[in-house]
């Protein structure tokens, strides 16, 4: 019999059929502590949660007979999938199931933002018949700037046609095509802060998006925006927003999610006039919570007996064979992707891979799944995983080309990643090979030949070969604190284009990535972090 525990509220019909099976036990215990977890888990084969529950690595560790988490729901924030996977614990999710709840929730916001309609029903009911303070605006004719667009801005871009708004729309994956498909504008960050009256957030909470509506942001938006934040708390920056607010920068907000959840009593968006809130609503409706509990239940089932199952945002499944034979590239494929997307500015509409030498003579698709992998997981975070990675890639409209071939290039082996964007086709190239003793080596970057051992942090810098610019990009960063491990020079021609690899101690902060671009005959500075 397996035993599947349900910590948060999940919907009892969706969870019907777990509840008939007849080699399943269902149990439903919400709303434990950590440690009230951790002392039952143990009996368990299967946890699902919504996004109360913190699965933590301590909470796995207990949970010695845990084969699998279900989150009934899209994110996955709340899980530690590290932990999980170095566990074995399969995670899954239901992407869809919520989709079309959370847009809606998100309409409900920006009109009830647009109308003030949380503030006038509160003082209505108090007995104020109060008509003049509540002037609001019109959707139609405003510009939308939707931040993130997969399957919910997606679907608040379609809806937001129809209303007569105007859309500019920014995700890393956002193609032209694409773009043309929904009708939408494609366009920068920074356009749609600039230019946007209503802005709306649909992304995950990742490194790269966390804050990333912030004070620098606020300092240059179009006066009078108005934000709708239904995706995850801390993608914008709840202190700077509250200040743009009360500086007449923004003319109000309405969040579903908070940094921390719940908010503290004295959070500023509570009893702010211009903010409106709801406790993360955003899939709590009843066709939504059916829909995710029926597609979580329905794969947990599958894990449990061994059968196939989808949605799987963490699990390795390679054929011990083949793992044998390719394990040794993996780490080096997702560091190559990794590196490739981080040089990679504008929108990829298509991988490029290429496998030469010995990687000619075997299956290499687990090992594609890798490269992608750490292609998709700059933008997708967690998300992305080597199970889920190609499909990932399909739904966004990414085309994966591979190619084999057995003329060596003077390398036993040689994987090259060339991701093509949308921006003129632009092409962005990285090639790698594992030296036998020597491990990983990045041997080529775009037209330049190089040798660099890949590390935590490094700094790619493209510049014009004249004297004094090494000189000073070393001065510059020992001004600031960030030590040089190696450095590494590459050219084709004598003052000509170049590129300098910096291999340092620490993160570099991003205002020192700043200040080296303004260095003279220096033209890009990226920090490239790998795991
Ligand atoms: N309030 C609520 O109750 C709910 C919140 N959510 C949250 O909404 C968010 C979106 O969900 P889905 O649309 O289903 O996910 P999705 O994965 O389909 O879309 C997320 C999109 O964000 C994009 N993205 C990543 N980094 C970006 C960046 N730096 N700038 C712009 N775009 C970036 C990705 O490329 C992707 O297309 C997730 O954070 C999810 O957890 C989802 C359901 C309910
Ligand atoms: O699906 C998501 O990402 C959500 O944020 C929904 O969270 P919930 O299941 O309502 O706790």
């Amino acid at each position: 019999m397996y035993k599947v525990l349900v910590s948060d509220p999940i919907s009892d019909l969706g969870i019907q059929q777990l509840v008939d099976a007849n080699d399943v036990v269902v149990e439903k215990n919400t709303g434990l502590s950590e440690d009230e977890l951790v002392a039952i888990i143990g009996d368990y084969d299967a946890l699902l949660v919504r996004s109360q529950t913190r699965v933590t690595d301590r909470i796995m560790t207990a949970g010695t007979n845990l084969k699998v988490i279900g989150r009934a729901g899209v994110g996955v924030d709340n899980i530690d999938l590290e932990a999980a996977t170095q566990r074995g614990i399969i995670v899954i999710n239901a992407p869809d199931g919520n989709t079309i709840t959370t847009c809606e929730h998100t309409f409900a916001m920006m009109m009830a933002l647009a109308r003030h309609i949380p503030q006038a029903y509160a003082k209505t009911i108090q007995g104020t018949w109060d008509r003049k303070t509540f002037l609001g605006v019109e959707l139609r004719n405003k510009t939308l700037g939707v931040l993130g667009m997969g399957r919910i801005g997606s679907e608040v871009a379609k809806r937001a046609k129809a209303f007569g708004m105007d859309i500019l729309a920014y995700d890393p994956f956002l193609t032209q095509e694409r773009a043309d498909k929904l009708q939408v504008k494609l366009a920068s960050v920074d356009d749609i802060i600039r230019n946007a009256d209503f802005m709306t957030v649909h992304t995950p909470l990742t490194p790269e998006t966390r804050h990333m509506i912030s004070r620098a942001q606020f300092e240059v938006m179009k006066k009078g925006m108005r934000i709708i934040n239904c995706a995850r708390g801390g993608v914008v920056d709840e202190m700077a927003l509250v200040e743009a607010i009360d500086e007449g920068i923004v003319a109000g907000a309405a969040f579903d999610v908070f940094e921390s959840e719940p908010p503290a009593q004295d959070h500023p968006f509570l009893n702010h006039p211009s903010i409106i809130v709801t406790p993360h609503l955003g899939a709590s409706t009843v066709e939504a919570q059916e829909n995710v509990a029926i597609d979580v239940s329905e794969q947990v089932l599958h894990i449990l007996r061994n059968e196939p199952f989808k949605n799987a945002v963490n699990m390795p499944a390679v054929a011990p064979t083949v793992m044998n034979k390719l394990q040794p590239y993996f780490k080096l494929g997702e560091t190559l992707g990794s590196f490739a997307a981080q040089i990679t500015q504008n929108a990829v509409q298509e991988i490029r891979i290429d496998y030469a030498g010995d990687l000619s003579e075997v299956d290499t698709s687990p090992l594609t799944r890798y490269i992608v992998k750490g292609i998709l997981a700059r933008h997708l975070g967690g998300e992305a995983n080597i199970v889920n990675s190609m499909h990932l890639a399909k739904t966004r409209d990414l085309n994966v080309v591979v190619s084999q071939t057995s003329a060596t290039k003077g390398f036993t082996n040689l994987i090259t990643v060339t991701l093509v964007t949308t921006q003129d086709a632009e092409e962005r190239r990285v090639a790698g090979t594992l030296l036998a003793g020597y491990g990983e080596r990045i041997v080529r970057l775009d037209k330049f030949p190089v040798d660099i051992a890949p590390e935590s942090h490094q700094i790619l810098i493209s510049h014009n070969d004249k004297p004094g610019i090494i000189g000073r990009v070393g001065t510059l960063l020992g001004q600031n604190d960030v030590n040089i491990a190696s450095m590494q020079v590459g050219r084709k021609i004598i003052g000509g284009a170049a590129i300098m690899i910096l291999t340092v101690d620490k993160a570099v902060p991003k205002d020192v990535l700043v200040q080296l671009t303004a260095l003279p005959e220096l033209n890009t500075a990226v920090e490239i972090v790998l795991e």
